[in-house]
């Protein structure tokens, strides 16, 4: 079974506006409100992609309730510990750019950690956990460290998507998979990066630290593929960006949606690299229908 772990979920509320007149009255001309928060979006794409998995995090008040609806909807299982505090509701604002306003969270007391990472104990080697996103303010920074100690400790594979100190600490820990996309790779370094070629020497060095499969996204420069044997690079296909909103969310899913239904390794980069393409020209997270038209349009070449 796949889990997903988000410690800080939203409702992103997204706002169309034509024109953002900063300090007078905007009329937005069409709002959405999706499910949300970086773990919460794997499970979305992966049960468009045929394969289901549990979704674990905290969760609390209206927002949560909506949460929990929205994904029950769509047949996703819901392990969430319940918290006091409404979930926090992130602003996704549309506006010729997209400009993002991301909400802090409840609080979450140590009574709730517990209760979460008695979830983790149940974990087995069958499984695969996903951590994704920021983790809230109120939990100590080594929060993802406690989760990735029990899961490993039962053999379950572990995967990262978030960033900053946590992403550096979880990579002592030799995930399975990584994904930061460029930026972040760049952050955890404290460098920037001029060229492909200082990208991959980046990418690389993760992987001699003990990431078993990385892959490092560059939105609409596609995204790198790195292991002990090989290096991967795909572009990403062509199309109109209507919201990349959940785009690196979409791509762990692919990759992990091939992975385990046993395609190659070029294969589920691919599927992974379309995935991300997929959610970046739909409003919402991409279909599989998208996802599979998209596929054919994703040369992996090898460096
Ligand atoms: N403008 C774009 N055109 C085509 N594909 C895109 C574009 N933006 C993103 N993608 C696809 O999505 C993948 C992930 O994008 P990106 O590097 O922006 O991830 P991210 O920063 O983790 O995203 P987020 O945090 O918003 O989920 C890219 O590798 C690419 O396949
Ligand atoms: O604040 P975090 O946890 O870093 O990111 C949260 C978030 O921006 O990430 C997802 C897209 O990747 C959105 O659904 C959500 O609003």
């Amino acid at each position: 079974m796949i889990y997903t772990c988000t410690l800080n979920p939203s409702v992103d509320y997204v706002v169309h506006v034509d024109e953002l007149r900063v300090g007078e009255l905007n009329r937005a001309v069409k709002t959405l409100t999706f499910p949300g928060g970086k773990g919460i979006n794997v499970s979305r794409v992966l049960k468009r992609l045929g394969v289901d998995s549990t979704a674990l995090g905290f969760i609390g008040g209206f927002t949560g309730e909506f949460i929990e609806k929205e994904l029950g909807k769509e047949n996703i299982v819901c392990d969430f510990v319940k918290i006091p505090g409404n979930t926090r509701i992130n602003v996704k604002l549309k506006a010729g750019l997209e400009t993002e306003i991301n909400g802090q969270g409840p609080t979450v007391e140590a009574e709730h950690e517990v209760q979460l990472l008695e979830k983790i104990r149940s974990l087995t080697e069958n499984d695969i956990i996903v951590l994704a996103g920021s983790v809230p303010s109120s939990m100590s920074s080594d929060v993802y460290e406690k989760i990735c100690d029990e899961a490993k400790k039962r053999n379950a594979k572990v995967v990262v998507d978030t960033s900053g100190p946590a992403l550096k600490a979880l990579l002592a820990h030799k995930p399975f998979f990584a994904k930061p996309n460029h930026k972040e790779l760049a952050e955890l370094f404290g460098t920037s990066f001029q060229a492909k070629e200082e990208i991959i020497a980046y990418g690389r060095r993760l992987v001699e630290m003990g990431v078993e499969n990385v892959i490092v996204s560059m939105a609409g420069d596609g995204a790198f593929y790195f292991n002990r044997a090989v290096t991967l690079f795909a572009k990403a296909p062509q199309g109109t960006v209507k919201n990349s909103v959940g785009a690196g969310d979409s791509m762990v899913a692919g990759f992990l949606a091939a992975y385990t239904s046993g395609k190659s390794l070029e294969e589920a980069f691919a599927y992974s690299v379309a995935s991300g393409s997929a959610t970046a020209f739909s409003e919402d997270l991409c279909t599989k229908d998208r996802v599979e038209q998209l596929v054919h349009e994703v040369n992996v070449m090898r460096f």
